[in-house]
């Protein structure tokens, strides 16, 4: 890959390389955009099997962190950051070590909790620095809220697809049921949705079959479920040439970040097939929402409150994508873009070509 090229095409602003031998870590932290404000994006450590791929992810990811907050009309910038380590060999240590580089920022970038980081290894980061934010005893964790989000993206599209409020008897595939996929559960058990579940974790699937009924399918079985939904609430590119033909949902909204393997031609073949796609950064905002929140004062009425605009922000991305017969990606993407345009013109800031 060739690094400033890339950094170039996708608008980023800073890669910091961060290297410790004692402890051994190895982290990517990305500065996307900083235009409405800081870089907010929580920090993922996962067994990457190269470092291109680790790049690749921090880079996607803290872009979709500054579409995202635009969307969400919340003042912050994007980024995201990786650690590279196998969860089991994680250690305090490290994650010390991890926030020591955060801390150089100087608040340039606020990071949380994202996947295989846990609300003690947020804890462990916030002994180095206080640019952290998720914490459980502020606002609780942002993935209930996050869930709560999704859940009502779930309703947008539904009534943008099949004009009705009413989930009740429609059939809705998860896939991954860690902190966000079983709040999602919840919601949609109580509004009489009939599940089709699946995770990598026996005990997760057992869990939920136990508290809401579901089907449990094997993770390669959930994209060809005969359902009404597909929620992706796991990991990224999962929808890509290979599952793309395999799914018989008519709507797909989903938590997980970068959904869309590569953004323009999968979202195109997912208009081709007919099938309705929640922007990832649009319909999981709800952890930013939060986080944001407990950054000016933690008011949980405030932040629910802006949760409920997912339901009106992403009718108005599908109206947008029919009446241009644009995918609803871009149409989102043209959102976030206006938003950030107006702010740099009003400050006199260059404009990229
Ligand atoms: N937690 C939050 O507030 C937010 C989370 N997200 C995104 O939502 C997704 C889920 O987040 P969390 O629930 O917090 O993560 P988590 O780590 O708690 O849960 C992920 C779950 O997916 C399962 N999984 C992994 N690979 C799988 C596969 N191939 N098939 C089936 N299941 C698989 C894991 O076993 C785990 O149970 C991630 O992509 C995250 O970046 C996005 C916005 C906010
Ligand atoms: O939890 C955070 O720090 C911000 C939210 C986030 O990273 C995400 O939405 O992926």
């Amino acid at each position: 890959m060739q690094l400033f090229e890339t950094v170039r095409e996708m608008g980023h602003e800073q890669v910091l390389y961060c290297h410790g031998k004692n402890p051994d870590i190895r982290a990517i932290i990305a500065i996307h955009d900083t235009t409405l404000g800081p870089a907010m994006g929580a920090t993922r450590l996962y067994p990457y099997i190269n470092e291109e791929a680790a790049l690749k992810d921090a880079l996607r990811l803290s872009r979709g962190m500054t579409y995202k907050a635009a969307c969400a009309n919340i003042p912050a910038g994007g980024g995201k950051a990786v650690i590279i380590a196998n969860p089991a060999d994680k250690t305090d240590e490290m994650l010390r070590a991890y926030g020591r580089f955060v801390e150089s920022l100087k608040g340039r970038f606020i990071t949380g909790q994202d996947v295989n980081i846990t609300p003690h290894d947020v804890r462990t980061i916030k002994q180095e620095t206080d640019h952290v934010v998720g914490v459980e005893e502020k606002s609780g964790g942002p993935a209930p809220i996050t869930a709560l989000g999704v859940f009502l993206g779930i309703k947008a599209a539904v009534e943008f697809r099949w004009q009705t409020k009413n989930l009740a008897g429609m059939k809705v595939a998860v896939q991954g049921l860690g902190n966000v996929g079983k709040n999602l559960c919840r919601h949609l058990h109580e509004n009489g949705v009939e599940l089709v579940i699946t995770d990598i974790s026996p005990e997760k699937t057992a869990e939920i079959k136990q508290l809401f009924g579901a089907t449990v399918v094997e993770p390669e079985e959930i994209y060809s479920q005969n359902v009404d939904i597909f929620s992706p609430c796991a990991m990224g590119g999962i929808i890509n040439s290979q599952t793309i033909p395999q799914i018989q949902a008519k709507i797909i909204a989903g938590a997980a970040n970068n959904q869309l393997d590569n953004e323009r031609l999968h979202g195109q073949r997912l208009v081709e097939k007919d099938i309705l796609y929640c922007p990832d950064y649009v319909i999981n905002a709800g952890g930013i929402i939060n986080v944001y929140n407990e950054m000016i004062g933690y008011e949980e009425d405030k932040a629910f409150k802006q949760v409920n605009n997912i339901y009106d922000t992403l009718l108005a991305i599908f109206d947008i994508a029919q009446q241009q017969s644009i995918t609803t990606n871009d149409a989102s993407k043209r959102l976030a873009d206006e938003r950030i345009m107006k702010v740099k013109i009003s400050r006199n800031q260059p404009i990229a070509a």
